[in-house]
């Protein structure tokens, strides 16, 4: 399949700090890829690099077949559009728009068309003579969006864009940018530290911690297959429990030996036990494979989350029914939904 966007074996350092060690990642046309991870894990460099604002020191950045690692920003067919907005705040609405439209030489009535379209499709038509102070937190945001979109790039590369939001604009807005990015067709790199944003809007995400790529796939996939014990922790909640392989579908954790369905571990290799809150099941006591006490239990509007601990190990637990706290219970795992990883090794 044909690719946009191929950053090829990039690494780079900030002196001693080693910021991206050998990222290759490659981008469809039409693609809503994100860049998830921890803050600090090299999203936002990895962004600018793609933008033209940094250099590797290491790898290629390759553009529908042809190396531009060198090319400055501004010659790269790509907009930015940062947390901060970058507004020109004496400019009122339609200026700013219109600001890039200027410089590329446009036709005055070419601009307006332009400028109307675009705040048609980010629903802020009727707002050309606003001054940009007048505007609300998202409306400037959308604004910026409608400011690079009106250059027709063919990437826009997005650094948390929706991140000084409150949760419910921040909510609306991932729709908004997500139905804009399907409508104009338009490739989008994104970069969130939040992973049910990323898991809302994506095709595609990135998983990175500690300047590494821990993992790249679908939503889906992601979730439901975590490549290791980070990824696992990091995209939803887990319990994460340490284990040791007895021998194939068969694993020792909190002193007892389970049944699971991975195979293909050395005997007796230390593994991580990964198990979601949603798959432990609430049974009789002395019915499940552990027995545990109720240690607080709060109501999530479409679960309860509960604390039981048992064994030293304190489990997260979704349950659609509340037990009282002090209460004594089983807890069963099916082997199916637990989920052996290597053990990562620390960077
Ligand atoms: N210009 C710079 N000079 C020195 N160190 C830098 C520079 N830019 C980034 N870094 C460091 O590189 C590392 C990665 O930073 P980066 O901004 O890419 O992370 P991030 O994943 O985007 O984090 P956040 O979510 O907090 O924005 C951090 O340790 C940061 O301090």
């Amino acid at each position: 399949m044909s690719t946009i966007i191929d950053l090829l074996n990039i690494s780079k350092s900030y002196g001693d700090n080693i910021v991206l060690d050998n990222i290759n990642i490659s981008l469809r046309k039409n693609e809503f890829l994100t860049l998830l991870g921890p803050s600090g894990c090299g999203k936002t460099t990895t962004l600018r690099i793609i933008g033209g604002f940094e250099n590797p020191d290491v790898g290629k950045v390759v553009f529908e077949g042809k190396d531009i690692t060198h090319i400055p920003p501004y010659k790269r067919n790509l907009n930015t559009v940062f947390q901060k907005y970058a507004l020109f705040s004496h400019l009122n609405v339609f200026d700013n728009i219109a600001f890039g439209l200027k410089i590329k030489k446009m036709s005055k009535k070419e601009i307006t068309v332009k400028v109307n379209s675009v705040l048609e499709l980010i629903n802020l038509k009727g707002f050309e003579n606003r001054s940009i102070d007048s505007l609300s937190g998202g409306q400037q945001q959308r604004i910026a969006i409608a400011r690079a979109l009106a250059n027709e790039p063919n990437v826009l590369l997005l650094d948390e864009p929706l991140g000084a939001l409150d949760l419910k604009l921040r909510k609306d807005m991932q729709y908004e940018l997500k139905r804009i990015q399907q409508e104009l067709g338009i490739t989008f790199i994104y970069v969130t530290h939040d992973q049910e944003e990323a898991l809302t809007m994506s095709d595609t995400v990135v998983v990175m911690n500690n300047g590494l790529v821990q993992q790249v796939g679908t939503p889906e996939n992601i979730y439901n297959e975590p490549a290791n014990a980070f990824v696992a922790d990091f995209i939803g909640e887990s319990n994460l429990i340490d284990g040791i392989m007895l021998e194939d579908c068969l694993v020792k954790f909190l002193d007892k030996n389970i049944p699971c369905v991975d195979k293909g571990f050395a005997t007796h290799e230390p593994v991580d036990v990964v198990i979601r809150p949603e798959d432990v099941e609430i049974a009789e006591i002395d019915t499940g494979l552990f027995n545990g006490v109720v240690t607080s239990s709060i109501f999530k509007g479409v679960h309860y989350e509960m604390n039981i601990q048992s064994r030293g190990y304190n489990w997260t637990v979704h349950n659609t029914k509340t037990y009282e706290i002090g209460s004594k219970v089983g807890i069963n795992v099916i082997p199916f939904n637990i989920h052996i990883m290597k053990k990562l090794v620390e960077g």
